[in-house]
Formats: structure tokens, C-alpha cells, sequence
């Protein structure tokens, strides 16, 4: 049997929820991953210290027995967020990074900034402070083409910012499109991506060929075949600028399966598997463990983890469906679906 070995990853992008659902969410990201940044967008969001330290006591609660997880805690931008509220973060170690969500960019993100001109004392703080802004690159203009949005977020937003905090640490999350893999490989020192196991596996064609496959719904959006070749080629350049970030983002599945659905596909449950799939597709498993391990520690300025987990090459099937909040189900991206990887724990 074919199995492999690689120092414990992280998950650099992760929506675990609040309440209820902690109970699911918690135990299966700790079974894979030693540490990951954990989202903001609550409702309401995360915007100061005290709200970040007290979801970090909640997440801690349903971290099980001899596991070892640590949850790094991000604020959520506002409008109104000033440098004081930075400093005192920085200051309790409360934090690792500031989430940037341009109002109305998805899920939860009303709260999100409307114009970064607002945001001044916050960013000056955290680029001093060397506190990175993770991004969620998209422009939420009604007359750009939602496939088009990431592109022209970086043209719009995103060069501009970094020509004003050039020594702003950014990571750009989630990328799904040739234009930012390009970026990122190419630009100034100081940017970094995630990249999603879904954007690495699937083009939008799985989502919408054939018939409508909300599961696959998340955001950016699905792009065009061309485009996950390019996130295969940064995720397996060996370019430290490229790590691990899930995006694993639950919702309930009455709020999947409607007619107005929300954006996120559930991959904490299996997300080394689909990494392990992805990389192998490319024969690139030599790659995994700097991308998923390394990389990231990497720009966070953090140790690498010391223990390691394996993955082995063995069938199992996906549930259909998991337990989830009030009685309702959640159905995990590839449900019923048969993996050829299999997490197989700590080694
Ligand atoms: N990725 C998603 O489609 N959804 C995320 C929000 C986000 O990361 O943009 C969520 O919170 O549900
Ligand atoms: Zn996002
Ligand atoms: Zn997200």
C-alpha cells in the first residue's frame, strides 16, 4: 500500500462558525490540521480583541481529548476599525491577521468595508505592527461580471493598496484565476495566496454541466478549465508565496439546496485527501508537504509543526450527509463520493 508521510499541515483559511456548530466544525479540523486561521465573519463579526479571545475559549471547548489544536484568531475590518483596535490585539497576541471583506463580497460580509480610505489608522498600524491583511479578492461592483471579479479586484484594489502600505504583509485568499496566480508569483515581496483543494480539483463545469450542483457553489467562483491548471502550477511550483487555506465553509444544507443558495463547499472533514488527489493528479506529491506545512509557518513567521501525519492510498466513500445545527444536515463537498487517499492520523 502506497502511504506518505508529511509534517503536520495548517489550514491558513478556515470558517468554523459559532455555537452549536463549533461541535462539528471543531473536531474535524483538528483531526487533520495542528493550527489554523480561523475567519471572522460572524454575525456579528469579530472586530475587536475581546470578541477574537472569547471565540478562541468557545472553538477551545470542542477541541477533543489529546488533540492539539491551536486556533489563530483574525479581526474582522470595518469601516470604523481604527489603529487602537490593531495595537490592543497585537499588543494581547490575540490575533494573527486582519480580514479584509469588501461589503457585500459574501457570506456575512454587510459589516465589510466599503471604501479602504476609512481604513487608514488600521492599516498604517498594521503594517508597522507587521500584522498581515487577508483578503478576499473581489470587487462586489454590480456591472463586473462575477467570473471577471478577482481580476479586476487586483487591478482596482489591490495594486493600488500595495503601493500605499508597501510593506503591508497581504494574502490574497482563495485564489481562483491565472490573473492572481500571476500576480502573486510575480509582484513585489511581502504577498502570498491560498489555494482552495476545490479550485485545485474543479472547473466550473463540475458545478453547472449538466445540472446545477449547488455543493460546488463557493466564492470566487468556480473558474474555466485554463484557470485551475495555473493554481496547479503555483501550488506545485514550490513558490513559498503558495499554501494550504481551505476554505472549508459550512452551511446548513436547506440554505444549500434552495433557490438563492449560499456560497461555500464543507472540506474539513477530508481536506488533506482532496490535497493529496490534487497534487497526485499533477505528479506533484513531492510538493505537498512544503505547500501544506511549510509555506505557510513560513510567511506567518511561525515554527513549523514537529509531528507528522500520514496518508495513505485506500478507498473510502465521503458521507452523504453529516450531523449539523438544529437538526439540520450538512453535506460535505463529494458526498457519497469514493477517495482514493485516506487521512490515516498522527505518526
Ligand atoms: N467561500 C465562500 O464561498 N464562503 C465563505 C466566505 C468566504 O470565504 O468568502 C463563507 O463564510 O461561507
Ligand atoms: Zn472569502
Ligand atoms: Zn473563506
Amino acid at each position: 500500500m502506497t502511504s506518505i508521510d508529511i509534517i503536520q499541515p495548517d489550514d491558513w483559511h478556515v470558517h468554523l462558525r459559532d455555537g452549536e456548530a463549533l461541535a462539528h466544525t471543531v473536531p474535524h479540523i483538528a483531526n487533520q490540521f495542528a493550527r489554523a486561521i480561523v475567519m471572522p465573519n460572524l454575525k456579528p463579526p469579530v472586530t475587536n480583541r475581546t470578541m477574537a479571545q472569547d471565540y478562541a475559549t468557545r472553538i477551545m471547548e470542542h477541541v477533543p481529548e489529546h488533540v492539539d489544536f491551536t486556533p489563530l484568531m483574525t479581526l474582522y475590518l470595518t469601516d470604523k476599525t481604527n489603529a487602537g483596535d490593531i495595537n490592543c490585539a497585537v499588543s494581547a497576541n490575540a490575533v494573527k491577521a486582519v480580514k479584509l471583506y469588501p461589503a457585500g463580497a459574501t457570506t456575512n460580509s454587510d459589516s465589510g468595508v466599503t471604501s479602504l480610505d476609512h481604513c487608514d489608522g488600521a492599516l498604517s498600524m498594521m503594517q508597522s505592527a507587521g500584522l498581515p491583511l487577508l483578503v478576499h479578492g473581489e470587487v462586489t461592483d454590480a456591472n463586473v461580471d462575477i467570473f471577471d471579479r478577482e481580476a479586476v479586484f487586483i487591478d482596482k484594489v489591490l495594486i493600488p493598496l500595495r503601493a500605499r502600505y508597501p510593506k503591508l504583509k497581504i494574502v490574497l485568499e482563495h485564489i481562483t484565476t491565472r490573473a492572481a496566480a500571476e500576480y502573486v508569483a510575480t509582484s513585489e515581496d511581502g504577498i502570498a495566496a491560498t489555494i482552495t483543494a476545490h479550485h485545485l480539483l474543479y472547473n466550473r463545469n463540475h458545478m453547472l454541466a449538466g445540472g446545477i450542483r449547488p455543493h460546488y457553489y463557493c466564492l470566487p467562483i468556480l473558474k474555466r478549465e485554463s484557470h485551475r491548471e495555473a493554481l496547479i502550477g503555483a501550488a506545485t511550483s514550490g513558490n513559498p508565496r503558495f499554501f494550504l487555506g481551505t476554505d472549508s465553509a459550512p452551511h446548513a444544507q436547506p440554505t444549500k439546496e434552495t433557490a438563492c443558495g449560499c456560497a461555500g463547499c464543507y472540506t474539513a472533514l477530508h481536506a488533506m485527501e482532496l490535497y493529496a488527489t490534487a497534487f497526485e493528479q499533477a505528479g506533484a506529491l513531492d510538493k505537498l508537504e512544503a505547500f501544506s506545512s511549510i509555506h505557510g509557518a513560513a510567511f506567518y513567521g511561525l515554527p513549523v509543526n514537529t509531528r507528522k501525519i500520514r496518508l495513505v492510498k485506500e478507498d473510502w466513500q465521503v458521507p452523504s450527509e453529516l450531523p449539523y445545527i438544529e437538526g439540520q444536515k450538512l453535506i460535505p463537498l463529494n458526498a457519497g463520493e469514493t477517495l482514493s487517499w485516506k487521512f490515516a492520523g498522527i505518526v
